[in-house]
């Protein structure tokens, strides 16, 4: 690792620990009523874009919690594709989920989808989500996003761009984030996928992506 590397990393090792503690501290009766003000504002926008296709997460630790989001999606007929991470490739696949049940505890405990052989052998006609709520510890207005350290939103957004379908849209990446999540800078490497669009209970905001 050359040594500008290794200090990005030493940067975002910090900012992961002190963010971890931070989020850890709400309550969980804060946990849930921000959450609840975040999924509003991101449901709100769906609505007024008529947009269909959504790409989830399904909330573990203290993250923002998903569920109430992922619920009325579901009312409101649009379609949910859910992740499953695939840990030894550091890959995650997509599939459409449709209800809770269609879920188990995947690796690192995180709800997944259940996936049957039949689904394996449609993977590759699952078309590109119109947005990607994506999870994260710390999001910046320039669209810089700090996760766990193992790169599955990055390399999924590769991934994509590799496979690009030029006449498709490309989906809109939006963090979902508590506000005491938003930092002045999160350290960015080459690979990391920059948000469009970050939404806290304080409101929408569209970034200013790597400026
Ligand atoms: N709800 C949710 N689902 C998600 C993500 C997420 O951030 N949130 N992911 C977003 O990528 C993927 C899972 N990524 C993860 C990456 C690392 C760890 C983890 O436990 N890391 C250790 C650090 C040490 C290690 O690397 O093993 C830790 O935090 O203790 C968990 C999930 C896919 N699904
Ligand atoms: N497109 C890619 N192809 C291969 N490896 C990648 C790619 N993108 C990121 N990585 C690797 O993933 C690792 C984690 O990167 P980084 O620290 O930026 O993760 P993160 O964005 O915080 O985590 P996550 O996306 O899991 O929440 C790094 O070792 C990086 O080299």
């Amino acid at each position: 690792m050359s040594s500008k590397k290794s200090e990005i990393s030493k940067v975002k090792q910090q900012l992961r620990t002190e963010k971890t503690i931070a989020r850890n501290e709400l309550s969980s009766d804060q946990r849930s009523k921000l959450s609840s003000e975040v999924c509003h504002y991101a449901l709100e926008w769906l609505e007024t874009k008529g947009i269909t296709s959504l790409m989830a997460y399904v909330s573990f630790r203290s993250e923002l919690d998903t569920r109430p989001l992922i619920t009325q999606a579901w009312k409101d007929q649009r379609k949910v594709l859910l992740p499953r991470v695939i840990p030894a490739s550091g890959e995650m696949s997509i599939h459409a989920v449709n209800a809770w049940s269609d879920l188990e505890p995947g690796a690192y405990g995180i709800q997944e989808p259940i996936v049957s052989s039949r689904d394996l052998l449609e993977i590759e006609e699952i078309k590109l989500p119109a947005v990607v709520f994506v999870p994260g510890l710390a999001f910046d207005l320039q669209g810089g996003r700090l996760g766990y350290g193992r790169g599955y939103y990055d390399r999924l957004r590769a991934s994509w761009e590799k496979a690009g379908d030029v006449s498709a849209q490309p989906p809109i990446w939006i963090g979902l984030a508590y506000g005491m999540q938003l930092v002045p800078r999160v350290p960015m490497d080459e690979h990391d996928a920059l948000m469009d669009m970050l939404i806290t209970e304080n409101g929408i905001v569209h970034c200013r992506k790597g400026e």
